[in-house]
C-alpha cells in the first residue's frame, strides 16, 4: 500500500489530520523535470520536491535557482543533489531523465537509449522509495511504463505513463480558442499512444453538456468534420512544431506532471488519460496505452470502459499493434 493510501485509510479512522505530509520526486533535472519542479512549488503540489540528477553542477544549480524564489511559492520545500538518496520515502517519483528529440526524430526513435537509462535507476529507485507511485515521463513513455514495471516488479498500477495528459491539454486548448468557451468547459480527449498514432475521442467529446458535432452556438459557426480532422492533427504534430522552434517541450509538460501527481498526493480520484499496462482493455493486454483513467492514491485505481466508435477502436488497436511491435523489438514483449 502506498503511504497517501495508508494516510487516507487512517484519515477514515479519525486517526490522522488532513495536513498532508508528501514528497514528490523527479528524476531528471533537463528542461522538462526543472519545469516541473518549477509548476509544482508554485502549485504547492507536494510538502516536498526533490531533484535528481547524474549532472552535479547543473542539478545543485536548478535547486539553488529554485529555492531562491520560494518566498514566493509558499510552503513547500525544494532539495535535490546527484546522490540518488534524495528521493528516499518518496510518495511520488516521476522520471524524466533521458534523451530527447531532435528536430526530425519521433518519440519511439529514443526507445532503446531511455530503456537502458531506465533498467539502471529503477533498481535504486524502489530501494529507496519502495512505496511510490511512478510516473513515466520521459520518451516513449508508453513504452517505458511497460520497462519500468517489468524491471520494478512493482504492481502496474503504481507504474504508468503521463500518456495524452499534455496532448489533451493542448486539445482542450485548441477546442476552446475554436469555441470562444473556458478550457474548463471543454470535455475532450486524445487517447492510445503518446506519439503519431494518438488520436481524439471525439466520440465523447463535449462543449459544456454539448455532444462537440451537435454544438450550434447562436452566433459562431458549428465546428465541421474537416475542422476537427485539422484540430486533432494540430495537437499530434504539436511537439514537433514547438521542438522545431525551441529545442524541447517544456512548460506544458511541466505543469500536466504537476496535475498528475497532485491527483496521487491528494488522492482524488482524478480521471486523467495517463497510460498504465492494459489487461484485457477493449482486448489488449501487455502494452501500455492513454485511456480514462481513475487516479488516486493507489495510482491508477481503475479504467474507464469508454464506448469507442467503430473508427476510434480501430485506432486504438493500431496503437497498440504500434507499441507492441517496439516492445517486440526491444525484447520487452
Ligand atoms: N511524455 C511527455 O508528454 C513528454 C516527454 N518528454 C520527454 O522528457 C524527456 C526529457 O526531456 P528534456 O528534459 O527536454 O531533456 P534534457 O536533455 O533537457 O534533460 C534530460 C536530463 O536527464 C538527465 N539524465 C540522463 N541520464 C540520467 C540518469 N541516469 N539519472 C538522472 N538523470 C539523468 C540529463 O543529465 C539531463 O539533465 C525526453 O525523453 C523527452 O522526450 C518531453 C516532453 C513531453
Ligand atoms: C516531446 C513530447 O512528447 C511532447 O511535447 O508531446
Amino acid at each position: 500500500m502506498t503511504r497517501v493510501a495508508r494516510d487516507r485509510a487512517l484519515r477514515h479512522a479519525g486517526q490522522m489530520s488532513n495536513s498532508e505530509r508528501s514528497k514528490l520526486s523527479i528524476v531528471g533535472a533537463g528542461a522538462v523535470g526543472t519545469s516541473l519542479a518549477y509548476a509544482a512549488l508554485i502549485r504547492e503540489s507536494a510538502r516536498e520536491i526533490a531533484l535528481y540528477d547524474i549532472q552535479k553542477a547543473k542539478v545543485d544549480a536548478e535547486v539553488l535557482d529554485l529555492a531562491h524564489g520560494t518566498q514566493f511559492t509558499g510552503s513547500s520545500r525544494i532539495i535535490g543533489g546527484d546522490d540518488l538518496d534524495v528521493v528516499t520515502g518518496s510518495d511520488v517519483v516521476i522520471i524524466t531523465a533521458g534523451a530527447k528529440q531532435h528536430p526530425g526524430q519521433s518519440r519511439l526513435d529514443l526507445a532503446a537509449v531511455n530503456v537502458g537509462i531506465l533498467r539502471g535507476l529503477m533498481p535504486g529507485l524502489v530501494e529507496r522509495a519502495p512505496d511510490a507511485v511512478y510516473i513515466l515521463v520521459t520518451n516513449p513513455c508508453d513504452i517505458l511504463a511497460v520497462a519500468a514495471q517489468k524491471f520494478s516488479g512493482l504492481p502496474s498500477a503504481r507504474v504508468f505513463a503521463s500518456g495524452t495528459v499534455l496532448d489533451s491539454s493542448r486539445l482542450r486548448w485548441l477546442l476552446a480558442e475554436r469555441t470562444g468557451v473556458s478550457t474548463s468547459s471543454v470535455h475532450a480527449m486524445i487517447v492510445g499512444e503518446h506519439g503519431d498514432s494518438e488520436f481524439a475521442l471525439w466520440s465523447q467529446a463535449r462543449i459544456g453538456p454539448v455532444p462537440i458535432q451537435s454544438w450550434r452556438p447562436v452566433d459562431r459557426a458549428p465546428v465541421s468534420a474537416d475542422e476537427l480532422d485539422s484540430i486533432a492533427e494540430d495537437v499530434k504534430t504539436a511537439a514537433y512544431r514547438v521542438i522545431e522552434g525551441k529545442g524541447a517541450t517544456n512548460y506544458a509538460i511541466g505543469l500536466s506532471g504537476a496535475r498528475i501527481a497532485e491527483a496521487v498526493l491528494r488522492d482524488e480520484g482524478a480521471i486523467l488519460p495517463v497510460s498504465s499496462v492494459l489487461d484485457g482493455y477493449h482486448g489488449i493486454s501487455g502494452v501500455a496505452l492513454a485511456v480514462p483513467s481513475i487516479v488516486d492514491a493507489s495510482g491508477v485505481s481503475a479504467l474507464i470502459d469508454v464506448p469507442f466508435s467503430e473508427q476510434e477502436e480501430r485506432q486504438l488497436q493500431d496503437s497498440a499493434r504500434t507499441l507492441h511491435e517496439e516492445l517486440a523489438k526491444l525484447g520487452l514483449g
